[in-house]
């Protein structure tokens, strides 16, 4: 039997970066987390140990952190495309780099004090290939909403394992993670970012919602029209049950106003929406 190397991919996970900017008193920080991934002529690497076309995962760090000191670190987006096409355009052995950057954000309470603001994740995935392709998917995680009415779900399948009620009314709840594709360079990340996010909390808020693939395609759509310089997105959204609890045993009625937040199992809703003239997505969800 002959085998032979299949794709492979290398690189420095989940750099933890703390960038200080000092304007005189005043202090501003960046938190973020980088992971740094590089593909080319690693053949030799895997097939007999020759390391000579490898850039070692503790240099990617290391120039994580000497990019942060040189170039400070704006927007994740430009941070991501500043090293991407560093290795790229510097190593000739190095033919696809893929940089993934997520930012925590967090809050001011005085002009060198901050609270850790424990809401959602922004992040974004860029890949820079020695051909001149170039993606950017930028998105977000972890933001956490409800409706408290406005959810309705019925209609479905009903076969002999069949347990669940219909509802005209019940609790809605995800964390959202969204991804989007921009279609070429955007002129700022910060307000597309903006843009999106609005937009998908306007569409969740907005819908009297079916189910939630119905507000998934609403939150999708509403990014798009929002947003010209995006292409796609795609949406995962965890369904974060809440049951209303049977208090009758105790002599209370209970109209959809005490629930059990059910922590596992969970419904996972996850789809695209995209334009209809989105160009190829090529390599940019990978
Ligand atoms: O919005 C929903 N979509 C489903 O597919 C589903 N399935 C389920 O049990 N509850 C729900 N809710």
């Amino acid at each position: 039997m002959t085998v032979k190397l299949g794709a492979n991919r290398y690189g420095k996970a989940e750099t933890r970066l703390v960038r200080v900017v000092k304007d005189g008193p005043v202090h501003h920080i960046k938190d973020v987390n980088v992971s740094t991934a590089l593909s080319g002529d690693m053949e030799a690497a895997h097939l007999s140990g020759d390391n000579a076309a490898v850039l070692p995962t503790d240099s990617q760090k290391n120039t994580v952190f000497a990019f942060a000191r040189e170039h400070g670190v704006a927007e994740i987006e430009t941070f991501a495309l500043l090293l991407a096409r560093h290795f790229v355009e510097t190593r000739p052995t190095v033919h696809h780099a893929r940089v993934e950057v997520e930012e925590y954000a967090w809050n001011r309470r005085g002009p060198h004090s901050f609270v850790r603001d424990g809401g959602e994740v922004r992040t974004c995935v860029v890949h820079h290939d020695r051909d001149g392709r170039t993606t950017v998917v930028s998105g977000l995680k972890d933001l956490v909403v409800l409706n408290s009415t406005g959810s309705e779900f019925h209609g479905y399948i009903v076969d002999p394992y069949t347990t669940l009620q219909p509802t005209d009314d019940r609790v809605l709840a995800t964390a959202v993670a969204a991804r989007w594709r921009h279609t070429g360079q955007t002129p700022s990340y910060a307000k597309s970012y903006e843009q999106v996010r609005g937009a998908l909390l306007e569409a969740f808020a907005g819908t009297h919602s079916l189910s939630l693939q119905q507000t998934l395609y609403a939150m999708g759509e509403r990014a798009l029209t929002t947003c010209p310089e995006i292409c796609e997105v795609r949406l995962t959204l965890p369904n974060k049950h809440h049951f209303a609890v049977d208090l009758s045993p105790f002599g209370l009625d209970n109209d959809n106003e005490v629930f059990h937040a059910a922590d596992r199992p969970y419904g996972l809703i996850e789809g695209g929406v995209l334009r209809e003239d989105a160009p190829d997505a090529g390599f940019a969800w990978e």
